[in-house]
């Protein structure tokens, strides 16, 4: 039986801000979204724990004072659908239990096996190199970052970032309109051969060697060419749920590949699992801030990734999108989507201290480089349709410094996040 938590919001309480969700009623990331709860649920605010009593479904077994896990979906039997949080989450545990695992034979066993072909060894760094040259091009200032850590860290993450590269151009580059489910589900056999040793071409061959090295689970890689797929055959999400799912696809993977790599901070108190919901925060960030700076591109080639429910609840629709008119409604609602994605950035934040001291820097880089396009999109007074948010350089090189010396800041032995008990 596997429990759940969840808090059960009154319809007439304060807590909703008009914007779909609860900020007030949250833990970390998680929010609750009030339009899922029905009128009888919305009642009164309290905690409950759920119960599963079917695959997708909860019960409210016992009111407690429980924190908040997760957003549920009620009707009214007081039945409660899973949602794209929980979903994801699964993911979470399963890649943190996978690295606990990882962590045990490393003890049993001191040094790992490599074996290694005749001939094969210049190839393989070879394809690392190729896979550094790809990323310092696509990403310098991350690029940078990654020089800090260890050698084999950092030709991993190189990796992972040209796989994930590829697979974004497939849906995105100059080839995106050839590109069918077809396509995208022989690039899933290629990936499914790698990680069986059996790589394709050069570049999947050190992501190949990359995930012998490291705990990495096939899952968010798979994952992510789902949202690729999600990306093909879709262009509106109802509401955030929707959103968040696809976040998690495109963004929030690449926080699952990538910590197995970077590596937990060995005198760190958090669990796996916060950690992991902190790399996921990152990803969902970034890519809502993504979403954010570019509406107005987006909308040119017909999508609208902003939740349809909340758009129609601020007043706005598809077409005063198309019409790109910074008006009042505009930037209110974009006040409270800014504020959203700040949001899983303080949650990411918590997570940062708790890696690896090397992997720290590059972490903090991105995430105070990506979380000032919010202030440039404010500064730009919210013009987002005709306007691009970006960090001008100098801005950058004051960054790199402060995301320094965040970096050296180590895990706290309180955490801030979930502890280990010892
Ligand atoms: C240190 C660090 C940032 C490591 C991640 C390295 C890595 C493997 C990056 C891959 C990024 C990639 C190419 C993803 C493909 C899908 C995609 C393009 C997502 C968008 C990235 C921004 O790209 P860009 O601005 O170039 O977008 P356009 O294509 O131009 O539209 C995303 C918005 C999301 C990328 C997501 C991350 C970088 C998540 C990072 C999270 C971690 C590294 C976890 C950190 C750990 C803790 C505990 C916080
Ligand atoms: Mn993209």
């Amino acid at each position: 039986m596997s429990v759940a938590l969840l808090w059960v919001v009154s319809p007439n309480s304060e807590v909703s801000n008009g914007f779909g969700f609860l900020e007030s009623v949250r833990e970390g990331t998680r929010l609750l979204d009030s339009s899922k709860f029905s009128p009888r649920d919305r009642t009164l605010i309290c905690h409950g724990r759920l119960k599963k009593v079917k695959k997708q479904s909860y019960k409210i077994e016992k009111k407690g004072n429980f924190p908040v896990l997760s957003s549920m979906v009620a009707n009214p039997a007081g039945e409660l659908a899973i949602t794209s949080e929980q979903k994801v989450y699964d993911v979470v545990l399963k890649q943190a239990a996978l690295v606990k695992k990882h962590l045990k034979s490393e003890e049993e066993y001191d040094v790992k096996p490599d074996i290694v072909l005749p001939g094969t060894s210049s190839l393989l760094s070879e394809a690392y190199d190729r896979c550094g040259e790809v990323c310092a091009e696509y990403a310098k200032t991350f690029h940078l970052g990654t020089l800090l850590m260890t050698p084999e860290r950092r030709r991993a993450i190189w990796a992972i970032y040209v796989w994930c590269r590829r697979t974004d151009e497939l849906v995105d580059g100059p080839n995106a309109s050839h590109i069918t489910p077809t396509a995208l589900d022989r690039w899933e056999s290629r990936l499914e051969d790698l990680f069986r040793g059996r790589p394709f071409d050069m570049l999947d061959a050190a992501l190949s060697d990359t995930v012998t090295k490291f705990p990495v689970d096939i899952q968010p890689f798979k994952d992510m060419i789902e949202g690729m797929r999600l990306d093909l055959k879709k262009s509106r999400y109802k509401n955030f749920d929707e959103l968040y799912l696809y976040c998690y696809y495109v963004a929030g993977t690449v926080g699952l590949m990538s910590v197995p790599v970077m590596g937990i901070a060995p005198e760190s108190q958090a669990t796996a699992e916060s950690v992991y919901n902190a790399a996921l925060a990152l990803g969902i960030a970034n890519q809502l801030t993504n979403i954010l700076r570019d509406v107005g591109e987006d909308a040119r080639r017909g999508r609208v990734y902003l939740p349809q429910d909340e758009l129609a609840q601020a007043g706005l629709s598809d077409e005063d999108i198309f019409a790109g008119k910074v008006t009042e409604k505009w930037r209110n609602f974009m006040k409270n989507q800014i504020k959203r994605a700040r949001m899983f950035f303080d949650e990411a934040e918590k997570g940062v201290t708790e890696l690896s001291s090397a992997s720290r820097w590059p972490v903090w880089a991105s995430l105070l480089l990506y979380r000032q396009i919010l202030d440039e999109i404010e500064a730009n007074d919210y013009n987002n349709f005709t306007r691009r948010a970006y960090v001008s350089k100098p801005k950058k090189i004051v960054a790199l410094p402060v995301a320094y010396a965040k970096s050296l800041v180590p895990p706290s032995r309180l955490s801030l996040l979930s502890a280990k008990s010892s």
